[in-house]
């Protein structure tokens, strides 16, 4: 080997085990030289991509000052032995690691970015369209119509609030969620309902007694997503926590729901309550009911339709398909940040209108279920079987399925929601979801061998991501944000992409630049889509390096990971 060939091996070498993640390997390798034969072939080591590329820092460092200490110390020689040849490609080995000192020093720098960046974009809030109004709090301020739903806890009608059509001088009001039509497009199957723009979900009252403390102990998961203003302040109930324990609330995202407003009344007679659920009305209106007088009312939009209901009749596009999952997964990730864990996604807890282009606009909802304990985050102690564990248990991820309780057994929900919204995915690209009862697969024994393909018109960057997140072991499943991130890399940045597989952070930074550039003037997505812009604000407001590079690993890696990756 000549020294010009050693020097350019040596130095290939150190590049590629920075790229690689593969420095304390290496280190280790570099300890083992004397009196051994340089291999520069691959080591032969099954490594995960989102295990290995966070690490990779601390064992350049590592390595980096261990190469300066043996050769201040003179153990050089001692270390690599007296072959010239092995100290050649050694020498230039530390050549590749200087090199990447200057990656290192790009990475500073891209980091620096990001931050910018997401400071940037988190500083503009994402508006509800409910400015603060005195009125709403009574049940008497709606005019209702008909019921638009109902589940297993709730009737949910179709509501009109006289109180807030606004006067010549009021610009702002309840009514402004149904006039913003320049974000709104009706579709045939499903049009907007303008009539009655908010819908009231009147929760059924079965055990919390009518105390309004009581009520709001009982029911507190579904303030979750209401906004400050949701409850009296002075009133007889408030989010301050002086009545009954109040869980944590999330800040306003375009993926999750928004109440508006939130009070106790006594339960009225509804259109359909007599043929529909005369068992959880109060005896006061059926004398073989079992209802509580008085129980929780909670104001919101009023949506066309779940996203169970669209899918029935529509089978979206791909570009659509990718963002509804990209959506959801936004959703979840906006709550996983605030520590709240959904626990019963599905199709029919998932609203669904449209923007000015017609593409569809996904939000999260329904939160009784939720884990919002401001004391546990997102790990539930397990201790009892009575213990909830959450809603549906067919889309149970599989770590929550499998638990079994016992002192000190901890649910983690940080990526269980994730999953479900892997499983989501196979109904938005038009197929059964395969979880779903009575003859899917079981959340608790599944093999990832058993899981469907994807229809072949489904992008492969979705078929991948949907495969992450529905990978048993959570420790091995992407996040929400991770998965996110590849969805939006694989829609509007897969030409950068081509450049970033050689680690070139300086280029990310570039390319997120110019992505904040477009969304901060353009104030629309790529093609002109609410929806787009939207994601790619919370794109931006949560960027955040090591999820980024995870995420290109995934992408990058993607066809190597039916298991693992070998290198
Ligand atoms: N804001 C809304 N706009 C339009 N329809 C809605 C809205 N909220 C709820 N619905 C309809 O009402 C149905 C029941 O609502 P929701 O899921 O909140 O009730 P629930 O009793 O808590 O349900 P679950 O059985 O999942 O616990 C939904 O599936 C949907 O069809």
């Amino acid at each position: 080997m000549s020294v010009k060939h050693a020097v350019s091996r040596g130095m290939e070498l150190g590049r590629s085990v920075f790229q690689l993640g593969l420095l304390k390997p290496a280190a280790r390798l570099a300890a083992k030289f004397r009196g051994e034969r340089l291999r520069v072939g691959q080591p032969s080591r099954t490594v995960q991509p989102q295990t290995f590329l966070p690490a990779r820092y601390r064992y350049y460092r590592m390595s980096l000052s261990g190469l300066a200490a043996q050769l201040q110390s003179g153990g050089f020689r001692r270390l690599v032995g007296g072959s010239p040849r092995n100290r050649v490609v050694f020498l230039a080995f530390g050549v590749g690691l200087g090199l990447i000192e200057q990656q290192f020093e790009d990475d500073r720098k891209s980091v620096a970015a990001c931050q910018q960046i997401q400071a940037m974009f988190k500083k503009k809030k994402f508006e509800t369209p409910l400015k603060s109004f005195v009125s709403g709090y009574k049940l008497e301020d709606y005019v209702i119509g008909k019921q638009i739903g109902k589940g297993c806890n709730a009737a949910v009608y179709e509501a009109a609030a006289p109180f807030a059509v606004p006067r010549e001088s009021e610009k702002c009001s309840l009514v402004e969620l149904k006039s913003n039509s320049n974000e709104q497009s009706a579709s045939p199957q499903f049009p907007y309902p303008t009539i009655y723009p908010l819908a009231v979900k009147m929760m059924w009252n079965m055990g919390a007694g009518s105390s309004s403390e009581a009520i709001l102990n009982s029911m507190s998961q579904e303030l979750v997503p209401a906004t400050p203003h949701a409850l009296k302040q002075e009133g007889e109930l408030s989010l301050n926590g002086h009545f009954g324990w109040v869980p944590k609330t999330v800040p306003a995202h375009p993926n999750v729901i928004r109440v508006y407003r939130a009070f106790t009344a006594d339960v009225p007679l509804l259109p359909g309550a007599v043929e529909e659920y005369p068992d959880v009305l109060p005896t006061r209106l059926n004398p073989m009911g079992v209802g509580n007088n008085r129980t929780l009312f909670l104001v919101m939009k009023n949506y066309p339709c779940t996203l169970r209901q669209y899918l029935h009749v529509c089978t979206p596009a791909r570009k659509d398909g990718t963002l509804m999952a990209l959506q959801l997964l936004e959703g979840v990730d906006h709550l996983c940040r605030q520590g709240i864990a959904h626990r019963d996604l599905k199709s029919d807890n998932i609203l669904l209108e449209f923007d000015s282009g017609g593409c569809p606009r996904l939000v999260i909802t329904d939160f009784g279920c939720c884990l919002a304990d401001k004391s546990c985050g997102l790990e539930l102690p397990y201790n009892g079987r009575w213990v909830s564990r959450g809603g549906n248990a067919c889309l149970m991820a599989p770590e929550v399925a499998t638990a079994t309780p016992g002192p000190g057994v901890v649910i983690d929900y940080s990526k269980a929601d994730a999953w479900a919204v892997g499983s989501i995915c196979y109904e938005i690209f038009g197929e059964p979801n395969p979880f779903y009862c009575p003859h899917g697969l079981e959340g608790r024994s599944y093999q990832e061998t058993q899981l469907p393909t994807l229809p072949t018109n489904t992008p492969a960057d979705v078929q991948l991501v949907v495969r992450l997140l529905l990978r048993r072991n959570p420790k091995k499943r992407p996040s929400a944000r991770v998965a996110a991130n590849m969805l939006h890399l694989s829609l509007w940045g897969r030409r950068a992409l081509a450049t970033l597989d050689r680690a070139k952070l300086s280029e990310l930074a570039d390319w997120l630049l110019c992505q904040s550039a477009f969304v901060l003037l353009n104030g629309r997505g790529p093609s002109g889509s609410s929806v787009e812009a939207d994601l790619q604000r919370c794109f931006l407001s949560n960027i955040d390096l090591e999820d980024l590079r995870t995420a290109i690993g995934f992408l990058v890696y993607g066809q190597q990971l039916s298991s693992a990756v070998t290198l």
